[in-house]
């Protein structure tokens, strides 16, 4: 364990020793976890802690110290890190993360960047995009940043979450203060035929990570398991695809003719929402991987 009164050892002893207790608690990316922890802990960056352990130097402030033993001791109970620090990389965003909102995952990047590579293919530029499901405000706040001109409305179930989207935006916004007029969020039920109707028709990308985890699969990981939101993780139903096919639909009726849909999706599912898009009337629908080879996202186009 560490010694929070311990102020005068080398950081690499500091990250070494935090890293064993990780380890112990079963984390794979304990040396990673320490880094990261040591910088938040003394409001530096994970670079400065890269550097400081290359040039053997001791950091020395009691009161960092004993912030970075309570966020290894919680890290160690296996409280997701995002949650400790506060927030989320995701793209070219840093987004505020907590309890009660579903922390962005690195997969769902390359979905966002399937969408922008469809929109920079059409040679789109004031794309109408729609975010179905959108918690922290990744996708959507990614499509609103990263594509000049494009509007996004974005629709979120809970209200709890949709607190962590207002957040995000209004931080976002501060950055880039044009979105706040072409990022709409609506708290509602993104299945529901009613939500965004006005829109129907006229959408040209649907980008979405909805619920999906099958019932019969609950996430073996307690970062997962205990703390993302249940409404965040499983699909309603024992193969987890009734809420995708569901958004599905959904998408059909919001996207103009030759609009595309871009969905994340279990690894299990690839094929049976790619005919269950084609069911519903979409033209080309396939899955598409990931990085690590496994289907990861449909594509479809209405
Ligand atoms: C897997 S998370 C994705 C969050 C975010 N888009 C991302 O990629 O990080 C799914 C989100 O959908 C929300 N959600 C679940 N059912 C919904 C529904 N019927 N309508 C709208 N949002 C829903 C959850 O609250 C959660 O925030």
């Amino acid at each position: 364990m560490i010694d929070p009164t311990n102020t005068s050892r080398p950081v690499a002893d500091t990250i070494r020793g935090a890293a064993r207790t990780l380890d112990e608690a079963g984390i794979e990316t304990a040396e990673h976890d320490a880094k990261l922890l040591l910088a938040e802990a003394y409001g530096r960056e994970p670079r400065d802690v890269d550097k400081a352990r290359l040039m053997g130097e001791r950091w020395n402030d009691a009161a960092a110290d004993r912030r970075f033993a309570s966020f290894v001791a919680r890290r160690a109970a296996r409280e997701p890190l995002q949650h400790i620090t506060g927030h989320a990389p995701f793209r070219y965003l840093d987004l505020k993360v907590g309890p009660g909102v579903f922390i962005p995952r690195p997969e769902t990047e390359t979905v966002v960047q399937a969408g922008l590579d469809w929109i920079t293919q059409q040679g789109l530029y004031s794309p109408r995009v729609v975010d179905l499901c959108a918690g922290s405000g990744a996708i959507g706040l990614s499509v609103v940043t990263e594509v000049p001109g494009s509007q996004v409305w974005a629709v979120e179930l809970s209200d709890r979450t949709a607190e962590w989207t207002r957040r995000n935006l209004a931080d976002t916004a501060k950055q880039y203060p044009s979105i706040a007029s072409n990022y709409q969020l609506e708290v509602a039920d993104a299945t529901d035929a009613t939500t965004l109707a006005h829109l129907d028709g006229t959408i040209d990308l649907v980008i979405t990570n909805p619920p999906y985890v099958p019932l019969s699969a609950v996430p073996e990981q307690p970062e997962v398991r205990d703390h993302d939101p249940h409404l965040a993780l499983y699909g309603g139903s024992a193969d987890g695809t009734l809420i995708p096919e569901r958004i599905i639909e959904r998408s059909w009726r919001l996207l103009r003719e030759g609009g595309a849909l871009v969905m994340e999706h279990d690894v299990s599912q690839g094929d049976q929402l790619a005919g269950y898009a084609r069911s519903v009337g979409f033209g080309e629908s396939h899955t598409e991987r990931d990085w690590t080879g496994r289907d990861r996202y449909l594509f479809a186009i209405r």
